[in-house]
């Protein structure tokens, strides 16, 4: 049976959304089973395209879906994530809904099929439209306070690219050759959708893509004059990229064989250095003392939700819990091996307190504030010198990802 131009794709979105809402993967794990039968990329970018859309404005959707239904569709029903797929290409890819009806109906059989159509029809006539940025879930709601809000809208736009430079004396010179705009030395920003690989410096490794958020923990340790740090949890390497640039002797360990396959190219690329190790490092014990550490801990990455909406569903209070379990006992093992007068500095890409503030507070060392004077115009540390970033800050710049960042010394 030949399928209906466009159909591949809308099912492998609908395969993509189940794997995050009902089985827990991240929207890169479901892409991998779910794009492998689709060959051609406009293909496999729609189908990305419209499962991460959908997980964006899920609140919004959903309420649309009840308020044309009698009884409530449940969560895991098929209509309702044909709906929800329908919509998406409707109201946030401007497709008509003749063609959306076209493309999306033969994904239903039967009485399904006649229910999606109708609650379709509905919301097409009555034009409803989305708000202006997303409705956070309850559950996110509670969790981001006063932030939800502005951070939901901060994910109605488009993130742009991040660009970090291996000499920070050359901003100027590559904003000039990049057409970009920086926010801080070393730092690029060009509009989202920029073909990475074809940018003039790429092959060169003159610079490597780097959130600006995600730079600040590195730069909160300033230049290393040959002195020696640890990354720890380093893959895949952005950090240690920026470390060895800034003249640290670096060693960098991760748990992930494949992941500091990552980290290598980018060494390869960039011509820069560091020690790989591949290690637990619950298990693993250091054979020499460093002047310091840095611990970008594995999180909840909720802080990437512009980028990756789908953690805005699948991390729940348990998922928290069991990472800041974890983030405890790097934090006690990085903590045991600094000798005195060294620096600590700890990271996580979440937006969540128990991960940020809440393992903070229980670092048994002196801490070294974050001043304003380290940090790019716009950004402030809080008023206990940790350093909190989150979508909606420097919104007139595009936005930055969301990370807590403290500093120790011993
Ligand atoms: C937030 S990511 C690190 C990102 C990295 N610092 C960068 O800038 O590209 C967290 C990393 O922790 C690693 N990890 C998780 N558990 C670990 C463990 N027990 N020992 C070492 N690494 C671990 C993961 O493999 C993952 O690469």
């Amino acid at each position: 049976m030949v399928d209906t131009p466009g159909l591949p794709a809308r099912r492998a979105a609908l395969r993509m959304m189940d794997a995050v809402l009902h089985r827990g993967e991240t929207l890169e794990q479901a892409e991998r089973g779910a794009l492998r039968s689709i060959n051609g990329p406009a293909d496999r970018a729609l189908a990305r395209a419209i499962a991460a859309e959908v997980m964006r404005w899920l609140v919004d959707l959903d309420a649309m879906i009840d308020s044309a239904t009698k009884k409530r569709l449940p969560d895991d029903a098929k209509p309702r994530s044909v709906l929800r797929l329908m919509l998406v290409q409707w109201l946030r890819f401007d497709t008509p809904p003749h063609a959306v009806i076209a493309t999306a109906l033969p994904l239903l059989t039967g009485g399904p099929r006649r229910l999606a159509h109708g609650v379709f029809s509905t919301l097409s006539k009555r034009e409803v439209t989305l708000p202006e940025g997303p409705t956070p879930s309850d559950a996110v709601a509670m969790r981001w306070g006063d932030r939800a809000q502005d951070i939901m809208a901060a994910l109605a736009v488009p993130p742009p690219l991040d660009l970090a430079l291996r000499d920070h004396a050359e901003t100027e010179k590559w904003a000039g050759e990049l057409g970009g705009e920086s926010l801080a030395p070393g730092h690029i920003r060009l509009p989202r959708g920029t073909p990475v690989d074809q940018l003039p410096g790429f092959e060169e490794g003159a610079w490597w893509v780097q959130d600006l958020a995600a730079t600040l923990p590195a730069r909160l340790l300033g230049a290393g004059e040959g002195r020696r740090v640890l990354d720890l949890c380093a893959a895949p390497g952005g950090k240690t990229l920026q470390l060895a640039a800034a003249g640290w002797t670096v060693t960098a360990l991760d748990i992930s064989e494949r992941r500091l396959e990552r980290l290598r190219n980018n060494l390869e690329r960039t011509g820069l250095a560091a020690e790989i190790i591949t290690a637990d490092a619950l298990t693993w014990q250091p054979a020499k003392q460093f002047d310091a550490i840095l611990l970008d801990a594995p999180c909840t990455a909720t802080g990437t939700c512009r980028r990756h909406p789908d953690v805005l569903h699948r991390i729940g209070q348990r998922q928290i819990h069991e990472m800041a379990e974890l983030q405890q006992k790097l934090l006690a093992r990085a903590v045991s091996w600094l000798p005195e007068g060294s620096t600590l500095v700890y990271a996580v890409c979440s937006l969540e307190e128990e991960e940020g503030e809440g393992q903070a507070t229980n670092v048994p060392l002196r801490q070294k504030p974050v001043t304003q004077d380290e940090l790019p115009t716009g950004l402030h540390p809080d008023s206990n010198g940790w350093l909190r970033t989150d979508p909606a800050m420097l919104p007139d710049a595009g936005g930055l990802d969301g990370f807590f960042i403290g500093r120790w010394v011993k």
